[in-house]
């Protein structure tokens, strides 16, 4: 079903912008206020000229067909979306928190209840999108934001916006690539499973799995899943077990997200609201 915000023909004069939240390769997103209701969001613009340089505007269609139609409590509204003579802007719900990987980078790594509250919410998210057949949903830490409440939101488009300090590994990062994608055979809504298993050791290590200096090195670990846990930082086996239950090389035999949400180590530690209160 649309909102009327769905119908509405915006145009820039309907908001108010404030400061830059990110810039990047296809435009900056700002933080704005609709005028009318006083709604904060945040505004996000892409340079047309940019999109069709890089030859992404089928998928920018395609991705906020998507996401205009994903209602969840993890998943960033995108509200509606307007152009003009040279840009394209997308209506996307504001995360009052901010970006998770700046939190995970501050703190190096979660503790056991904020990685599996968060990988808890993210896991429900993704049963959502595959219940409407949307797959791959690119969950690395730059691409999940943080609500006012300290809810996740997945919050991407495809792409990335970059802001001010990018992650190291951010610019074509393979890191959080499955096998089938590392070996470009076709890939199915398991993908989702494996990311879901490189965030949580992400979370819980400060680190992915497979990072290594160079690609070449990353993609011989990731198709050999050279799975090692540190002894450092001390990390539950239930939060291994999960883990080595996700990373599994077969995507048929990965543990299916739902079982994901029955594991020991989620029921144990995931707070029930989704939200971590610390
Ligand atoms: C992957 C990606 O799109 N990255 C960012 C850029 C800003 N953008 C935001 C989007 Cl699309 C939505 N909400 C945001 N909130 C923030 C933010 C809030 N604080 C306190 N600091 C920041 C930054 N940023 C956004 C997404």
């Amino acid at each position: 079903e649309s909102t009327a915000a769905e119908k509405k023909r915006w145009t820039l004069n309907d908001f108010d912008i404030g400061k830059p939240l990110g810039k990047g390769k296809f435009g900056h997103v700002y933080l704005a206020r609709e005028k009318m209701s006083k709604h904060i969001v945040a505004l996000k613009v892409l340079f047309k000229s940019q999109l069709k340089q890089s030859q992404v505007e089928h998928q920018l269609r395609r991705e906020v067909e998507i996401q205009s139609h994903l209602r969840h409590p993890n998943i960033l509204r995108l509200y509606g979306y307007f152009y003009d003579q040279k840009r394209v802007y997308l209506i996307l719900e504001y995360a009052a928190k901010g970006e998770l990987y700046k939190e995970l980078q501050n703190c190096k790594y979660f503790s056991e209840r904020r990685a599996a509250t968060y990988i808890a919410s993210l896991a429900r998210a993704l049963i959502y999108c595959h219940g409407k057949h949307v797959i791959h949903r690119d969950i690395k830490p730059e691409n999940l934001l943080v609500g006012a409440e300290g809810e996740l939101k997945i919050a991407d488009f495809g792409w990335s916006v970059h802001t001010f300090n990018r992650r190291r590994t951010m610019c074509g990062t393979l890191d959080y690539l499955p096998p089938e994608m590392v070996e470009s055979v076709e890939h199915d809504a398991n993908v989702d499973i494996w990311s879901l298993g490189i965030l949580c050791y992400e979370f819980l290590y400060g680190v992915p799995p497979f990072e290594a200096k160079e690609h070449s090195d990353t993609y011989r670990r990731i198709v050999q899943v050279d799975l090692k846990f540190p002894s450092r930082p001390i990390v539950s086996s239930a939060a291994k077990d999960l883990i080595s239950r996700m990373l599994v090389k077969d995507s048929s035999q990965r543990l299916p997200l739902h079982k994901v949400l029955e594991h020991q180590w989620i029921v144990q530690n995931a707070d029930p609201s989704g939200v971590y209160r610390g």
